[in-house]
């Protein structure tokens, strides 16, 4: 879908990307790095809006440098910030940027009012979108990417502006862009968590550079550590001391550090297991002690451990 080689764009005082060398198959690939990390410039690049200083990209096999009105054509694009016009309907505005991509009228309208009770504005469609909260408006993006059913589309940064649940619904049409229409799908993030629940692909950037680009169960493939949490009973005031106590003495090898377990809860234990007889000591001692079982899951890896433990923080700081 999408190929750059030793791609580059320099600023006069900055480097936005730095010999970017990618290659992005069909499905829903998220392009992950902290603000300024280079995302919007590679979109706009290779959307043929604005010009490599070096290297090359195509996409869906057309190069970017001399057929940027043909990829427009076949690929949708969700700018990252407010671009909608206040005093029209969601459905004129959308009707239009249908006709713009040269569908007639008729088609137009149906395309127009398919999509956007696929994103889910029903009557509301018809007011000025002036008057639309944030979540509304990125709908009204969304569609308008994806009106002239494009093979890929391009969307910068969907969920910013949007609280969780917001966001969760965003996350959720997009995968179904994907399952329902099979349109290809690149999206921008610089919130970790939400692409590896959405994307079957990721790519890290940091400064303009790759860090990692792989399938997201690659990223977060299971890892030797058990997370388990209990709760207190009124023998064991500190339900999460007494087990610790039990496991050490059960020759199980524990983590100093603890993690905070559901609000009101106690912590979560962390152990490395070294087999299935790891979950029977845990199950014993845990009812040994009559106290609560939790959880007992098995961690995985976090996108995040890829990132310089600097850039994760700085990303862990806007994600808050
Ligand atoms: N037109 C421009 N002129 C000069 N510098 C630019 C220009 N556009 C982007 N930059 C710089 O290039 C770097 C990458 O910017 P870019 O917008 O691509 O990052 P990003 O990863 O999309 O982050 P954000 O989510 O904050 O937009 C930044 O340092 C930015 O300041």
């Amino acid at each position: 879908m999408i190929a750059t080689e030793s791609l580059s764009k320099r600023f006069p005082r900055v480097t936005a990307l730095d010999r970017l060398s990618l290659d992005i198959g069909p499905g829903v690939t998220g392009l992950v790095g902290a603000n300024g990390a280079g995302k919007s410039t590679l979109i706009k690049i290779l959307l043929g809006l604005s010009p490599a200083t070096e290297g090359r990209a195509a996409v869906l096999g057309l190069d970017v440098a001399t057929k940027g009105a043909e990829i427009r054509e076949r690929v949708g694009y969700m700018p990252e910030h407010d671009c909608l016009p206040p005093d029209v309907s969601a459905t004129e505005f959308v009707v239009h940027m249908a006709r713009m991509s040269g569908l007639p009228p008729t088609a137009a309208r149906e395309r127009t009012a398919d999509t956007l009770r696929h994103v889910g504005l029903y009557e509301e469609r018809y007011r000025p979108i002036g008057g639309y909260s944030t979540g509304m408006k990125q709908r009204v993006k969304l569609a308008q990417a994806l009106v002239h059913d494009p093979r890929l589309v391009l969307l910068d940064e969907p969920t910013n502006g949007l609280d969780p649940v917001g966001r969760d619904e965003m996350l959720g049409l997009i995968r179904r862009v994907h399952t329902d229409f099979g349109i290809s799908v690149l999206v921008t993030s610089h919130l970790l968590g939400e692409l590896e629940r959405t994307c079957d692909h990721v790519v890290v950037i940091d400064g303009g550079t790759l860090l990692r680009s792989s399938s997201t169960t690659d990223f977060t493939q299971t890892t030797t550590t058990l997370a388990v949490e209990v709760t207190d009973s009124d023998t064991h005031p500190d339900g999460t001391a007494a087990l610790r106590a039990a496991l050490v003495a059960a020759g199980l090898q524990l983590h100093e550090r603890t993690e905070d377990g559901l609000p009101g809860a106690g912590h979560i234990l962390l152990l490395e297991a070294t087999g299935d007889e790891t979950y029977d000591i845990v199950r014993d001692a845990v009812a040994d002690l009559g106290i609560g079982l939790v959880r007992m899951e098995q961690r995985r890896h976090h996108i995040a451990e890829v990132f310089r433990p600097e850039a994760a923080r700085t990303m862990e700081a806007q994600a808050t």
